[in-house]
């Protein structure tokens, strides 16, 4: 139902919550499997924001809170989740749809780090999907009508005289 006929999945987790990403695999993998196989992934961890390496991206906008008046702002802690641990999980998907990672955009490319609040790599991941997606599209639209059946067209067979059962 989530994935049937999209172009592109993203997959999000939260950086500084190791779970999200173990209940990314636990509660998603499985609904890729209704995705075509030219269904580009990318995994997402995003709120780089609240951690140290996310501060130093150079990240912070006018958005970004000061901290409470007369006091310091909240510390931030280390990164919680590697992007290695996000490249996995890609790899893990290419696994279980049975992709060979050669046919597929490498998991470096598809892996991104983010801030929905600062910005931070928001355009790259859009931009970076849209670039691969139209070619997508583009092919699929040469290739003809989708195979999908259009229900609200659909004309129910005209009842013939049966035999015992009405
Ligand atoms: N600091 C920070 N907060 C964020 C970021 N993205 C989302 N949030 C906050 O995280 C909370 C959850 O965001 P949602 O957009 O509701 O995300 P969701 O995946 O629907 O979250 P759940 O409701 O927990 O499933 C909200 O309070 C957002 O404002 C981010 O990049 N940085």
């Amino acid at each position: 139902m989530y994935c049937r006929g999209a172009a592109a999945v993203i997959l999000t987790y939260d950086v500084n919550h190791p779970q999200s990403l173990v209940e990314l695999e636990e509660r998603f993998l499985g609904l890729t499997e209704t995705a075509s196989t030219d269904c580009l992934f990318a995994i997402v961890g995003n709120k780089v924001d609240l951690s140290e390496e996310g501060a130093s991206e150079g990240c912070e906008t006018e958005g970004d809170s000061p901290g409470p008046v007369g006091g310091s702002a909240p510390s931030k802690g280390p990164k919680q989740v590697r992007l290695e641990e996000a490249v996995a999980l890609y790899k893990k998907i290419l696994k279980y749809k049975m992709l060979d990672e050669k046919d597929m955009p490498a998991a470096e490319q598809m892996c991104f780090e983010t801030s929905a609040k600062t910005g931070h790599n928001v355009d790259l991941l859009f931009e970076t999907l849209f670039d691969m997606v139209v070619p997508v599209i583009l092919r699929q639209r040469a290739q003809g009508p989708p195979q999908t059946v259009d229900i609200s067209r659909h004309k129910p067979p005209e009842r013939t005289k049966s035999g015992c059962c009405a």
